[in-house]
Formats: C-alpha cells, structure tokens, sequence
C-alpha cells in the first residue's frame, strides 16, 4: 500500500498544485465567457467546465483526504492540506452540482437583465440598473419617480428569483452539511480561522452604532427640509428610495442637498473628471499609477488587452463590477461598466485593489491565492482610495481646483462626504449576512424572508420600504450578492480594517502621529509616492492566505486585532460635529424600533 509520509505529501503538494492551477484557468476562462456575454451556449459551455473542474476536485480530494496531514511537522504543509480538505460545492452528487450551478447563473441573468419603463416616458421600457437607474437614483429629487425606480426594479428582478433562491438554500446547505459544516453560514465564515468571529463582528458594530445613529438623524433632518413632513418623518425611519442608492447602502448621493457649509470648495470631482475628457482607461490609468507610485506592481500587458472597462453595446452581461485572477500567474482582469463620475473612480481604485493583492500573490500555491481573509481582499483598493479622495490629492492631480485651501469648514465637509460612503455603509455591510446567516441556519423560513429582511434594515439601518411589501416580494434578491451567492461580511470587516491599514500606511509615509493626530489629521493623509508605506503593504500582501490573518494584520499594524480605532481616528471631527449640530437642533438620535410601517 501507498505510504503517506511527510516526504510523499510535500511531492503530492507539488503535483496537484499544478493540477488545480490549470483547472481553475479553465473555470475562470469559461465564467469570464458567460459574465461578459449571457448567452445560451456560454451558459452550457460554463456548467460544462465548472462541471468538469468539479468532478476533477472530488477526485483529488479523494486522494488528499487519505494523507494524514494532521500529523505532519511543517506548518505550511499542515495548512495547505487544511485547505484542501474542504471540498466546497463540488462535493456534491454531479446532479445536484449541475442543479446549484444553473439556478445562481440563472439568477444572475435575471438581476443583470432587468429592465423597467421610464417615470416620464412610459413607452421607454429599456432602462437597466447600469447606468441609467442608478443614475436615476443619484439625480432625481421627485420622491415619486424614485419610488417608481425602486419598485419596478424590485419587480423586475428579486420577486421574479424567489422560488429559484429557496432552492438555492436547501441545495448549498446540502454542499455545507457534505463538508461536515452544520449549515452553509458556518462555512461561510471558516476563513476568518475564529470561533469568536461573529462575536468580534457585533462588538464593533456595538462599538460604531452611535456614530451611525448621528450621521442618520442629521441626514433625516436635511431631508425633511428637502422633502417635508408628508414624506420623511423627523423622527422616524429614512424611506430608503431617498437615499441615492438603489440599495441605501451608501449615501454619498445626497451630499449636495444636505451640505454642512454650503458654497465652499467642492468635494467631489466628477465635474472635473468630465471636463478634462476623462474616459475609463484614463480612470484605471490613474489607479494604476497610484500603486507604482507605492512602488507596487504595475498590471501587465493582458490586463489592458482583455479587460471590459465599458460596457460592451449589443448583449447581456453582468454589470457589477468585478476583478479576475485566472490563476496563471499572466493574465488578470477587470469588468466594470464604467460611468465617468468620481463614485466610478473609487470603484475602479476597489477592483485595482483586487489584481493587486492577485499580482502581490502570483507565486503562492493554489490554496494560498487569496486574501488574508476576504475582508482583506476588499479592503485593498479602498485603504489607497482613502488618500486618492482627500482634496489635497485632488488638488495634486488636477481634479479639484488648485486655489481651493483646506479651511475647517471645507475639511468637515470632506469628513461628512467620506461619512456618507463608509459610516453609512456599516448596518448594511453587517445585515446582508445576518439575514442570510439566519436563513441557512433555518430561524428565517421562505415565508418570512422579507418581513425578516425588512425587520433587519429597520433594527439596523432605520430606513423603511416606500411602498408597501409582503411576501409576495422578496428584496434581498435585488442585491447582487444574494443573487450570486457572494458573501457580504467582508465588506463589513473591509470597512472597518481599511481605516488601521490607513492609519498604519500614513504613519508609515509620515504623514499621520497617533500620539498627535491634531498636528496631522487622519483623514488629510495621502500616501502617494511613499515606497515606505508601499513596500510594507506589499510585504502583508504578497503572503495571500499562508498565514493565519492576524499575522498579516500585525505585518502592517504592528498589532494582531480587527478593531474600530482607525475609523473612529478618521472621524472624530465629524463625530464632535454631528452631535453638537443634532443637539443644537434637537434631533432626536435614532427610531423607534416598532415605529409603523410605511404605508
Ligand atoms: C465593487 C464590488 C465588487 Se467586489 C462590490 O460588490 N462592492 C464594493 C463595496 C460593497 C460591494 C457592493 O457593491 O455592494
Ligand atoms: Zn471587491
């Protein structure tokens, strides 16, 4: 019989490496087919090879699971085969793959063709969420044309998943349960390597609540003055079609109506952006010389060559942005259906952030060819984008207008800028998964799907539906992430990490004093041009998953916890302000938990 030293594992190690290597370029090459152009025969041709690069990992998984790995002395061997011993989806009957493979493609075709009919123009039925409906969300100040565009789209593309979703639950479950997890949410949190994760999650969301709670009762005033009494509230839930977002996830959107000091420097510089002729190569040339600017790498050639960076005319494909490794070490990609707007540009810095860490990467084995945890890998593009927004970056670029200064009342508009995007963000980044962790454990049944849904966003965000729901709807499928069975506490961890790595990368560069963040404000920190702060970025980054991920933290903070020190640095200004400005006004600070549904 085969022996199964320490000797044989490292060698098998080497072999099936290369295997996994070559089928994961093949997968990634036929879902890039499909994503990029929804058609029948993509769709067959990618169930064909995900089939295939299935069947290929439930073999060798037959055969990595006769090592006995637990016993070896090398860590890195012991981890490797940790990783490789779970064989994910794949451990699934062929059928019942080929099943769950088909309803997540089709679900995503559903969301990413959704169509509805223009508010005005009723004979117009061609608008889809990129971009005209998330313009449309952006710009419109009539309450009733946004809660058209709300509800149309949410007729148009989560009600119409419903049926295909509870099927999409019992299926990845069964995958979950064949990987010895009780249900699908343990698995999803396996990467983060702590049984106290979710406990660590509602400690900082404990931790950064009264900060949310005042940026949203400021934001519900302001839109009671834009829009009265008949239709927000002063002291109730948000309508979420107000906030600019078709998700209310950020609410970056809403800042020129609600401007802290009016008439002072702009903040945003998409004005800019269009006036100088920007275009989207322009906008990935910019984040690309950031990074070499960090002395990172720059993309190679085929990234140019193969990237969709506007959406393509003529056919279906998947809008959401997106960034590829196809695992040969060459060829890395970006799919985004580029807009020309400032938002855009920070979203091209998040997926250049992405083939970042792929690049950093490269030369780690399989297993290894992933984030520190994937809040890391979220948390990349946006810790650069923190400096690339600052108005002295602007400034620096030419995106902002160079006689511009930084007086107090122009940097408390920045901070409530920022505040809008990454304070806001926080309850939704948390209850994307507490709902659906909630689903796979069986405590939110399909007949309560959306009255659970709409409990979450009520507890934590303090918004409400603006039309009536029941369970005839089911809103969590108008998300993407639910839909394409992508995971979304990372954004969270994303959120709250990328202001230490911040912090870190600024102290670094000499630009931020943590025993004197007076003399150098966090939030007027860019990194730019500083290799110091980029090669260590680069030294957490190019070690992927082979490290447990507090040692990677520690690389680039010097300490090995995940905690709300960065951001509450970032903010503190903006904190002080808010509850002098709400107390001066006498906001009331929250909702009422039970307030009435809308409607
Ligand atoms: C840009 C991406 C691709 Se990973 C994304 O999905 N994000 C980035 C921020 C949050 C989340 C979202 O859009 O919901
Ligand atoms: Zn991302």
């Amino acid at each position: 019989a085969k022996t199964y030293t320490e000797e044989d594992a490292k060698q098998y190690l080497n072999k099936l490496n290369a295997e996994l290597l070559q089928h994961s370029n093949m997968a990634a090459i036929a879902e890039w087919a499909y994503a990029s152009n929804i058609t029948d025969e993509t769709l067959q041709n990618k169930l064909k090879v995900a089939a295939d690069t299935a069947r290929f990992q439930k073999e060798a998984w037959k055969e990595t699971v006769k090592y006995p790995w637990t016993t070896y002395k090398d860590p890195n061997v012991r981890r490797q085969f940790k990783k490789l011993s779970v064989l994910g989806a794949a451990a699934l009957p062929e059928d019942k793959y080929e099943k769950l493979d088909k309803i997540v493609s089709d679900m995503q075709n559903v969301y990413s063709t959704a169509k509805i009919c223009d508010f005005k123009n009723r004979e117009k039925c061609d608008l889809n969420l990129e971009p005209e409906l998330t313009l449309l969300l952006a710009k419109s100040r009539d309450p009733e044309e946004l809660k058209h565009v709300w509800a149309e789209f949410r007729k148009e593309a989560g009600d119409k998943v419903r049926k295909q979703f509870v099927q999409y639950v019992e299926l990845t479950n069964e995958a979950a349960r064949l990987n010895n997890f009780s249900d699908a949410s343990e698995e999803w949190v396996k990467d983060y390597e702590s049984a106290e994760f979710r406990n660590q999650i509602q400690e900082l969301w404990l931790q950064l609540r009264p900060l949310y709670e005042q940026i949203h009762a400021y934001v519900r005033r302001r839109l009671n003055e834009q829009y009265g009494d008949a239709v927000v509230k002063k002291d109730g839930l948000i309508p979420a079609h107000l906030l600019g977002n078709m998700w209310s996830q950020t609410w970056g959107n809403v800042y020129d109506i609600s401007t802290p000091y009016p008439g002072k420097q702009p903040v945003d510089a998409t004005s800019a952006m269009v006036e100088k002729g920007f275009d989207a190569i322009k906008m990935f040339k910019m984040s690309e010389e950031f990074f070499t600017s960090l002395n990172l790498s720059a993309m190679p050639d085929t990234f140019w060559q193969r990237s969709i960076l506007k959406k393509p005319e003529g056919r279906s494909l998947i809008c959401h942005a997106s960034a590829w490794d196809f695992y040969d070490g060459e060829d890395f990609r970006i799919k985004q259906c580029t807009q020309v707007t400032m938002e855009q540009l920070l979203v091209a810095h998040h997926e250049m952030g992405h083939v970042q860490y792929f690049l950093q990467y490269k030369n780690q084995p399989a297993s290894y060819r992933d984030g520190a945890n994937p809040g890391f890998h979220e948390a990349v593009g946006d810790t650069i984008a923190l400096s690339v927004s600052t108005p002295k970056h602007l400034r620096k670029v030419g995106l902002l207008p160079a006689d511009s200064k930084d007086d107090p009342q122009s940097e408390l508009n920045y901070l409530y800028n920022m505040g809008l995007e990454k304070i806001a963000f926080l309850p939704f980044g948390y209850l994307m998964d507490l709902w659906r962790w909630d689903v796979f454990k069986g405590k939110t049944s399909p007949d309560n799907y959306n009255c659970e849904w709409w409990r979450l966003r009520q507890e934590y965000q303090g918004i409400e539906a603006p039309v009536d729901r029941s369970e005839d709807n089911f809103d969590p499928g108008s998300k993407y992430h639910t839909i394409a069975s992508v995971p979304y506490i990372r954004y969270f961890v994303s959120y709250v990490i990328q202001f230490q790595f911040h912090a870190a990368l600024c102290e670094k560069a000499g630009q931020f004093d943590p025993k004197d963040p007076e003399r150098m404000p966090l939030h007027q920190c860019d990194i730019y041009q500083s290799k110091e702060a980029g090669n260590l970025f680069g030294k957490m980054l190019s070690l992927g998953s082979s490290k447990p991920w507090p040692e990677a933290m520690e690389i680039v903070t010097g300490q090995r916890k995940m905690d709300a020190s960065g951001l509450m640095a970032y903010f503190r200004p903006l904190l002080k302000w808010l509850e002098e400005e709400n107390k001066k006004t006498g906001e009331k600070i929250g909702w009422d938990a039970s307030a009435p549904r809308h409607g």
